[in-house]
This record gives C-alpha cells, structure tokens and sequence, in this order.
C-alpha cells in the first residue's frame, strides 16, 4: 500500500472562554470541539527518496510554511524514517476563519504518513507532535469531540448533540495573533464545567473585539441572528447556527444574500479522519 487519502474535517468551537494569560502570553482557555462532515482532501503518495513534496501552492503560503509540509518533516524527524512523500491538498475549507483547516491538514498528514510509512506512533504520540504546530492540532489528531482547556491540548471526550449546521464566512480574514493581542479583550472568564455549559451554554469571549475590528462579521451576525441564535467560532471569521435537521438548515440558507460563502455540514462526535482511517487499516 503505497497511496492513500484522507479528509481533513473542520471544527466548530460551540463556545469558547478565555480563562487566563500564560506567562509565555498565551491564552488559557476553555472550549467545546466539535467536528463536521466537510472536508479537505488529502492524496499521499509513497517516496522511497525521503522528499516530502506538496502541490499546489496555497495562495499567500509559501510551500515550506504549509502546515501539510512543516507536519511531514516534523514526523520524518520524530520516526527517522527516510521515507518521503509526494501530496496534494484539495482545499475547500476557508482559510483563517475559525474552523481550523490549517491544523486539520496537519492532523491528517501526521496520520496518514503514520499510516503510509509505518512509523508506528502513537495518538498521543502524534497529538504531542502536533502541538508544537498549533494549538488545535491535538483535538483533530485524537479525533473526538471534546471538552478543552489549557491552551487547547488538555482534551476531555464528550457526547453532545449532533445537530446540522449552517456556517456562513464573512468577507475578511481574521488574525488569531491579533485578537489575542487586543487590549480589549476579556481574559478572566471564571473556568466552568461541562454540566455547567450544558445547562447554560457559553460564549465567545472573543466575539466583541472581532465585530468591533471587523464590520463585515459584524454585519453578518445582525443578518444570521435574524433566522437562528448566531455564533463564532475561535476567533473568527466564520459564524454559525445550529438546526435539527439538514433541511431546516438550508431554508435558511436560501435566504442568505447568494454572495455569501456558505456551508450545511453535520456536527460530528467522531472524526470523518478517524472514520475513513479504521477503513483503510482493513
Ligand atoms: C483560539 C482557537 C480556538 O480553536 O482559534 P482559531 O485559530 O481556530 O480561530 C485556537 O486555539 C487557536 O489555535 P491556533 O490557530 O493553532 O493558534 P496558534 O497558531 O497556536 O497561535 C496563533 C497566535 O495566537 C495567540 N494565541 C493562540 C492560542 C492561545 N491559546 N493563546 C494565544 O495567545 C498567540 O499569539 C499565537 O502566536
Ligand atoms: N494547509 C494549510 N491550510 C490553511 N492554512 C494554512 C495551511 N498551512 C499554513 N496555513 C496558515 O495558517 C493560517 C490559519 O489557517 P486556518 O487553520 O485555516 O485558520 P484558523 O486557525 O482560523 O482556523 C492561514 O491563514 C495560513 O496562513
């Protein structure tokens, strides 16, 4: 088996707190991760030559910068294989807006070349890994819904409610960097627990610095609010609201202005990575 490919599922962040300041400056948080059924796409291809190539190039990414590439060499380094590999990376997830493609991509390398080169690593293996690329590497490396805290790498696994979703993506690019360097942003949300969230829901800490920075989420929560309780996940740019059933979802859908980029996609308890890797293992 010398190919393979694999979905890079995004995230929704169902609320999100911001708990405390790190003293390296990172946030402390606490987070509700929970996956849905849209994907990247990522083909593998076996090296025998030990070169990791990627195609194409992302618009604004340099190749050596993408989180596919910087993840390969990460695991060619931790397993001392020489193998390589040659990827290509279909993106259909928004970049930069809270859903966490980025760091799905990096999951789903870790995986698959885990797969492919029989490097034999474990999850927790590849989670601690994937940590030194992002903070929400680990959640798709472990591929369960969870409960979060620390900086997002300490995971409980819950089973919550899978709705549909319906997620709309502002106009705008949102820095994560930048929000987390807003003066203006609340940092000392008292820590909850899951019972507690499931009895009073959450919010988005970050949600007024983002619609005071960036009129186009804005604009697009007033407009969402309309049909649905609108939320943002991570720190934006991309809005959502739940609904039980799919066709629900896209009624309202229908009713968003048509330049509006749109998704209905399913919450998921279990990673689409995990679902398609346990088929490839037989
Ligand atoms: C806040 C979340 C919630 O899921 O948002 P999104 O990025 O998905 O919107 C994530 O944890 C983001 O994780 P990730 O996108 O991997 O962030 P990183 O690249 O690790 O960090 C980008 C920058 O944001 C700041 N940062 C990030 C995470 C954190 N807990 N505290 C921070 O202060 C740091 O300045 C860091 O340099
Ligand atoms: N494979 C990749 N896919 C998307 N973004 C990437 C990738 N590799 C590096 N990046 C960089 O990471 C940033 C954040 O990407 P992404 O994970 O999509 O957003 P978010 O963290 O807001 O969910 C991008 O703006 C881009 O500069």
């Amino acid at each position: 088996m010398h190919t393979l490919t694999l979905p890079a599922p995004a995230k929704l962040n169902l609320f999100l707190h911001v708990t405390g300041r790190r003293a390296d400056g990172y946030h402390q948080l606490q987070t509700l991760f929970q996956f849905l059924d849209i994907s990247d796409t990522l083909h593998f291809q076996r090296r025998d030559d030990g070169q990791i190539r990627l195609t194409p190039e992302l618009p604004g990414v340099p190749v050596e910068s993408n989180l596919v590439v910087r993840a390969a060499h990460l695991l060619q380094q931790a397993s001392g294989t020489s193998l390589g590999a040659d990827i290509r990376l279909e993106k259909r997830l928004p970049m930069g807006g809270g859903i966490g493609g980025g760091s799905s991509d990096a999951a789903t390398t870790l995986l698959g070349l885990n797969h492919l080169w029989k490097t034999g690593l474990s999850l927790e293996q590849l989670a601690v890994l994937g940590l030194q690329l992002g903070a929400d590497v680990p959640v798709f490396v472990q591929g369960r819904a969870a409960w979060a805290e620390g900086v997002g790498e300490q995971l409980t696994p819950v089973e919550i409610d899978e709705p549909w979703y319906l997620l709309v993506v502002p106009d705008c690019h949102v820095s994560t960097a930048e929000i987390f360097s807003d003066e203006r942003l609340t940092r000392d949300t008292s820590p909850i627990t899951l019972q507690a969230f499931r009895e009073h829901g959450g919010r988005n800490d970050c949600l007024p610095v983002v619609t005071t920075r960036y009129h186009e989420v804005r604009n697009t929560l007033i407009l969402l609010n309309n049909y649905c309780e609108a939320k943002m996940t991570g720190t934006g740019s991309c809005l959502f609201g739940a609904f039980p059933n799919e066709c629900e979802a896209d009624k309202v859908r229908a009713r968003l202005p048509a330049t509006l980029q749109t998704f209905v996609a399913k919450g998921c308890n279990v990673s689409p990575l995990h679902i398609q890797l346990d088929k490839a293992a037989y």
